[in-house]
């Protein structure tokens, strides 16, 4: 097991450092902190700079090297300080700013550069550089920090400037100096044009990013915004003549990772020739949404709810992604995989894996990745029967006419390709034994939404039957967490309507964060972004939970491929096939979207 001495970290500090050296060894990996210590109690708020450095035991690739600079208040004691054994002190949470615990990574001698490969294309557009703008604006990016566009269209970098400005936003609630925040930003944005296979064109960006680092520590960051057949190509490439070569390098690789268990192992294997797992971030952008995120805490900081988490008290889960416009320019992309591998195998199987899993060891990423693979491996795979299919047709309403899916041009007129699907799956586990969740998922459907929806069972020898009527499921608690749009957590409730008689009525209690909080909730993509320069793996797939994921879905999308199953068709902007219902019915569970509840 290889360890890090300080020597190999001399050249980043002078013999006189100040800095004392501490190693900390957590699942496999060597943690190397050092931490500047100096008179804590002299001045009420100080900079206390520490370097990270994690190392592979299975190698001696360095494989992620941070800046951290930590306030370190001690009267209020607002950031964590362990007093190590050897005396020294550590501190591994930096500077607070905008709520978020931001890097610091001002410090002269380091910079970030993030190449943005696909830079010309549809995500990189909507969703990269608006997040990257919007941690910029919201002074979350490190001081010195470049972006380079990279794609094979060739642009100058006004061009692409021109081409992004047009998407940047400024914060609702934040506009002061927005335009010249703008400008700034864009200043920093350079494009290169280049193949994705071209050793030659990756070397040729590799020469512009030194200039702009100009001689500082140098860290890469390299976002994959292009389809994933290329994704080997440019990360060989990119690895071979664009990797720093005294900071770290980490990829974020966009989904779809494979379409089944054997592409997914190869993209894996591939990734793995130039890159440790360490480097590899797949991003699946459902993680970084706010109240996603929130799942965690909701569970394991309310004593009201853990308790109840399980088959004693939940009779069912119902995840459920919709949204009321079909795959408008996307589909060429979106017949390959279809709206299994499209949304469920990946968001809606991540969030279930957070609902379900037992409480980690800690809030680290491999604590929590641990128990989200325990729960994806303690799970059915699933077959024939437990789904139910459709695919969207043309359909006419308000004089409006409304495409079918084989309408889209880039996709075959006797496509099979599902753009709805139901399902149910089963976790064996002791928590979970016998509780449907029920996935459902389409495009084109009547309303554009993503909820979990947690139904308990009833309320046993309900003492108000009488009262409540023949229908006990109408007065079952529901939970349900709005993750979008208009983000909310609600529960329904039973409770008396105000009066001398004893009528029942069912409310709810509604956290509505509009009216909660004035903060404009930060993108997705934003969150994830700033992980990654954090070097934080939390909201990113490990690759034994991806391989969990496939196999829970790998052998139904072979069979539904080779006995060609027929979807069954619904009109645009319904609410889907009927066949939903009945798959429903079958686990003894009525849909929770379908009552008019908010
Ligand atoms: N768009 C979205 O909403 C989402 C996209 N994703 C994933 O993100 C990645 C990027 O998505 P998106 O921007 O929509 O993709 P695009 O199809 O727009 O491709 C991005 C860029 O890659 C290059 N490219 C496209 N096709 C090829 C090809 N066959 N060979 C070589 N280069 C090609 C093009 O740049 P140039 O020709 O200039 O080289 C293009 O601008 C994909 O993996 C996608 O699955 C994931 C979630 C949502
Ligand atoms: O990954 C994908 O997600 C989008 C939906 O994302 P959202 O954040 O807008 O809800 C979906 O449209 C797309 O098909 C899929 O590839």
């Amino acid at each position: 097991m290889a360890a890090f001495s300080s020597a190999d970290c001399s050249s980043y500090y002078s013999s006189s450092s100040p800095y004392t050296l501490a190693p900390v060894s957590r699942n496999g990996h060597y943690r190397i902190q050092f931490v500047k210590v100096s008179s804590l109690t002299n001045c009420p708020s100080q900079k206390v700079f520490s370097r990270l450095q994690t190392q592979n035991t299975s190698n001696s690739n360095v494989v992620g090297m941070r800046d951290v600079a930590t306030i370190i208040n001690p009267a209020e004691r607002k950031t964590p300080v362990e007093k190590l054994r050897d005396g020294s002190l550590s501190a591994t949470f930096s500077e607070e700013r905008n709520d978020r615990l931001c890097f610091d990574s001002r410090k002269d001698e380091s910079t970030v550069s993030i190449t943005v490969v696909g830079a010309s294309g549809d995500l990189a557009k909507k969703k990269i550089f608006p997040a990257l703008f919007a941690l910029y604006y919201e002074d979350c990016l490190p001081k010195h920090f470049t972006i380079y566009g990279y794609a094979r269209s060739k642009m100058a970098d006004e061009e692409l400037r021109k081409t992004i400005s047009k998407t940047l936003t400024c914060r609702i609630d934040k506009r002061e100096n927005c335009s010249e925040k703008m400008e700034q930003f864009l200043k920093r944005c350079f494009y290169h044009s280049g193949q994705y296979d071209s050793l030659e064109n990756f070397a040729e960006l590799d020469k512009k990013l030194k200039e702009h680092e100009a001689g500082r520590i140098s860290n890469r960051l390299l976002y994959l915004s292009i389809p994933p057949n290329i994704f080997i190509d440019a990360v060989r490439c990119a690895s071979l003549s664009a990797s720093s070569t005294n900071g770290w390098t980490l990829v974020i690789v966009e989904k779809p990772f494979g379409r089944d268990s054997e592409s997914s192992a190869a993209l894996t294997r591939g990734l793995k020739q130039y890159l440790n797992e360490d480097q590899i971030f797949r991003i699946d952008h459902y993680l970084g949404k706010e109240l996603v995120e929130n799942l965690s805490v909701l569970r394991f900081s309310n004593l009201v709810f853990e308790p109840l988490w399980s088959r004693q008290y939940i009779r069912n889960v119902q995840l459920i992604f919709s949204e009321d416009f079909g795959t408008e320019g996307r589909g060429g992309y979106f017949d390959n995989y279809g709206i299994i591998r499209d949304i469920m195998q990946n968001h809606l199987l991540q969030i279930l894996a957070l609902f379900a899993m037992e409480t980690p060891v800690s809030c680290d990423a491999e604590d929590i990745r641990n128990e989200k693979v325990k729960v994806l491996r303690s799970m059915r795979p699933l077959r024939l029967e437990d789904v139910a299919l459709g695919q969207y047709k043309s359909h006419t309403k308000g004089g409006i006419t409304y495409p079918s899916y084989t309408d889209d041009k880039a996709v075959p007129n006797d496509s099979l390709t599902p753009t709805f699907a139901a399902a149910a799956l089963f976790i064996d586990n002791a928590r979970w034994d016998g509780v449907p969740f029920l996935m459902k998922a389409g495009k084109a459907l009547h309303t554009r939404r993503a909820e979990i929806r947690v139904q308990f069972r009833h309320v046993p020898g309900n003492l108000y039957n009488r009262n409540i009527g023949t229908d006990l499921d109408q007065a079952a608690n529901e939970l349900v967490i709005k993750i979008q749009p208009d983000e909310a957590i609600y529960l329904k409730i039973n409770n008396k309507v105000p009066g001398l008689g004893m009528r029942l009525d069912r409310s709810t209690l509604n956290l509505h964060y509009a009216a909660r909080y004035s903060k404009e909730i930060p993108d997705a993509y934003e969150r994830l972004l700033l992980d990654a320069i954090d070097g934080e793996r939390r909201l990113f797939i490990r690759s034994d939970e991806l391989d969990a994921a496939w196999a829970l879905f790998t052998p139904l999308l072979k069979e539904i491929e080779e006995k060609k199953i027929t979807p069954e068709y619904y009109p645009y902007g319904s609410r889907g096939p009927v066949g939903a219902h009945y798959l429903a019915a079958r686990c003894n569970v009525r849909w929770g979207d379908l009552g008019l509840d908010l």
